[in-house]
């Protein structure tokens, strides 16, 4: 470790992946994950619905099994890594932060879409009175020029956040807007910076070490690519990648690998690939959590879900918004059977 780069990992399967699976983990699953990421000396594990704490609902989809019995599951076999939860100001309340910070969560990460960090204030002063270390987390960072991620990152700093990260929700950023951002960043802040991507373009891997090579040292990565779209920067690739520049995360790529192939694997419904919607949310900015509302409203009215994405993001849908897809469909389906009814 002497001299090398340090580089803070957070996985994000057992949160961010819960879209991929229409938020089914069961807590057998979670306690599985957890118990092989504290093993493998993973530093920071979130856990929550994948819309965050209280996202369980008709509009986000709903959970299998309540997120704070995962929570618990997770704590409970977590000895090295720390449990993080995941909460959008509006979605979920302080209530549920302090249930989790009882049930053993260390890390609260309060999300915004990119230009609403003001609504992040009472949230971040919540988690830090109650002892959370806290991350601000900048979403759909790809909509906004990168002076006004600055001044919004500024707000989380100055409500007392310990790191703020830049998110690619959509995956939709190029490497050389990730290292722009992050340099920005960089200059203008004094806590640490971190690096959230998703894979729908294929950049994720690249973008993350634009980020670090522009000073982000929190990274986000998902395990077996389990989390929404086309999955996050893939852990134990990343792992793989990090060791070979030469640097530090103190985590096992071998027990990574194994976790991986054996119990990761079996869990995902369909292998972690860029399909032609999930490249369709990155070519369009789309945010990833919203490929199986798409796909599932493609499905009811008889509409491509490329077409339902490409409208979502001409109209800068944001999250919370997700009811807006099926007005889209609907409204495809109509144009497309009047089209029809004037041949
Ligand atoms: C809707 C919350 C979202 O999934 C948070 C996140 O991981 C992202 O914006 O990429
Ligand atoms: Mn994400």
């Amino acid at each position: 470790m002497a001299g090398k780069k340090q580089i803070i990992l957070t996985e994000v399967a057992l949160r961010d992946g819960s879209h991929a699976i229409a938020h089914q983990y069961t807590t057998e699953q979670v306690t599985a994950i957890a118990k092989g990421l504290n093993e493998a000396g993973v530093p920071y594990i979130e856990v929550s619905h994948g819309d965050g704490l209280a996202g369980s609902s008709l509009q986000y989809g709903l959970s299998h099994t309540n997120e704070m019995e995962l929570i618990e599951a997770a704590v409970s076999v977590c000895t090295i890594s720390k449990v993080a939860v995941l909460l959008l100001p509006g979605v979920g309340t302080v209530s549920e932060l302090k249930q989790a910070a009882q049930l053993g969560a260390r890390m609260a990460r309060i999300a915004t879409h990119v230009t609403e960090a003001d609504i992040s204030a009472q949230h971040i002063a919540s988690a830090k009175e109650i002892g959370m270390e806290v991350v601000g987390f900048l979403m759909m960072a790809h909509s906004a020029p990168t002076a006004k991620l600055v001044e919004q990152a500024k707000l989380m700093e100055s409500y007392g956040a310990d790191v703020v990260y830049v998110v690619d929700s959509a995956g939709a950023l190029l490497p050389h807007k990730v290292k722009e951002r992050i340099t920005a960043l960089r200059q203008h802040l004094s806590i640490d910076i971190g690096f959230h991507g998703h894979n729908n373009l294929s950049l994720a891997m690249a973008n993350t070490l634009a980020a670090i090579d522009a000073g982000a040292t929190r990274i986000d990565g998902s395990i077996r690519c389990l989390g929404a779209g086309a999955g996050n920067t893939q852990t134990e690739v990343l792992l793989a990648v990090l060791e070979r520049l030469g640097m530090y995360t103190g985590v096992d790529l071998y027990k990574m690998m194994d976790l991986a192939e054996q119990v990761v694997a079996p869990i995902l419904m369909v292998p972690q690939e860029i399909t032609r919607d999930n490249l369709t949310l990155g070519y369009a900015g789309v945010y990833s959590s919203f490929l199986l509302h798409a796909q599932r409203a493609a499905q009811k009215f008889g509409v491509d879900a490329r077409d339902i994405l490409l409208e979502i993001g001409r109209k800068k849908v944001v999250g919370g918004q997700e009811d807006m897809i099926v007005d889209v469909a609907a409204e495809l389906a109509r144009r497309k059977e009047a089209s029809h009814a004037n041949r």
